[in-house]
């Protein structure tokens, strides 16, 4: 930064600055007079104006151009798109803390810049009422601004983490999702005595469909079983692809028996439905074979999903296209 003048000697006035804002005539007299000494500096743009994790007691108030924060994480400098433009101020907190600064603030273009050193704020906070009241309608106005960037934070970080749990075929839940979930809704079904039953669906001879027609219409295949299983369920259900071709239906509150009715309207919507394609090929109609579960006293997650699995085999071996116990 370079050295141009003193603030006594420009043609700025303090009236302008946002700091200075709405004071009597006789502070503004006061602040004109503590001020005239302080320095006016010159910044090119892409200079830096404050350098994160340094102590840097300066205020520092916008007199022409822009200052911008950027943010240092990850190795970095990008930018957080928080700007500060004429009569605005930088580095408060740490003038009133003593404390690092955050964040480092570059100029975005040549600006001019009205440094304050620590003492002359402390002399104008303890000498005129308008500076500390500016002052502290300044930081509420900061605390409510970084409050509303960390609610967007959020909800864009729920966001993601949403999707991480969505399988990208299928748009149904995927393992992840499982994981997260579905230890609780056991945790749940013991402590409630609730019921709570499982399907898993595994596609026919799949591995022949695939060669015979290619993956693609493979992944076709999957996407239109999926889309049968989900739109079928109450909302209260759930469908996850567990597998590749395998996948697993959970509902909550549901008995062996009736549970055994779902997976059977399933099969037999699945084996009636035609799969679509690009290819403008006619497809045979996919079927699946399907193993039905309810939770035991005391059963854990593993043992229940291997119930499921034996009752899927037990349908494969029984012809497929089919349910079994
Ligand atoms: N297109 C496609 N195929 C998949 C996907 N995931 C798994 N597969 C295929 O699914 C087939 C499963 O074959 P197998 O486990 O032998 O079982 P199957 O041929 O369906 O025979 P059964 O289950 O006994 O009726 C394999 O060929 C896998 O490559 C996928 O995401 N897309």
């Amino acid at each position: 930064m370079e050295l141009l003048t003193l603030f006594g000697r420009s043609d700025y006035k303090a009236r302008d600055l946002q700091l200075f804002n709405d004071v009597e005539q006789h502070d503004l007299d006061i602040i004109t007079k503590t001020l005239s000494a302080s320095c006016v500096m010159l910044v090119n743009a892409g200079q830096a104006v404050i350098s994160a994790h340094t102590t840097d007691n300066r205020l520092y108030i916008v007199l022409s151009g822009k200052l911008e924060v950027v943010s240092n994480e990850h190795n970095g400098s990008t930018s957080t798109n928080l700007q500060y433009s004429v009569g605005e101020c930088v580095g408060e907190l740490s003038v009133l803390d003593e404390e690092d600064q955050p964040h480092t603030v570059i100029a975005v273009e040549r600006s001019e810049l009205l440094v304050i050193e620590a003492d002359t704020l402390w002399n104008l906070i303890d000498n005129v009422d308008g500076v500390a009241r500016n002052l502290l309608r300044l930081l509420s106005f900061r605390i409510r601004t970084t409050n509303a960037l960390l609610r967007r934070r959020h909800k864009v970080g729920e966001f993601y983490r949403q999707m991480s749990m969505i399988d990208g075929l299928t748009g149904i839940q995927n393992r992840s999702w499982l994981n997260s979930q579905f230890p609780q809704m056991i945790e749940h079904a013991h402590a409630t005595g609730n019921s709570l039953s499982i399907i898993m669906a595994d596609l026919d001879h799949f591995k022949e469909f695939n060669d015979k027609y290619g993956h693609i219409v493979g992944d076709d295949a999957i996407q239109s079983a999926a889309k049968i299983l989900n739109s079928t369920l109450r909302p209260t259900d759930f469908a996850v692809r567990f597998g590749g071709e395998e996948l697993l239906v959970i509902l909550p509150d549901t008995e062996n028996q009736d549970c055994f009715t779902v997976a059977e309207r399933l099969c037999n919507k699945l084996e009636q439905t035609s799969i679509f394609s690009d290819t403008r090929r006619p497809l045979p109609h996919i079927t699946a074979s399907f193993g039905v579960a309810t939770l035991a006293d005391g059963q854990d997650l593993s043992s229940f999903i291997e119930a499921a699995d034996a009752a899927l085999y037990r349908a494969k071996n029984a012809g497929r296209n089919r349910v079994s116990f």
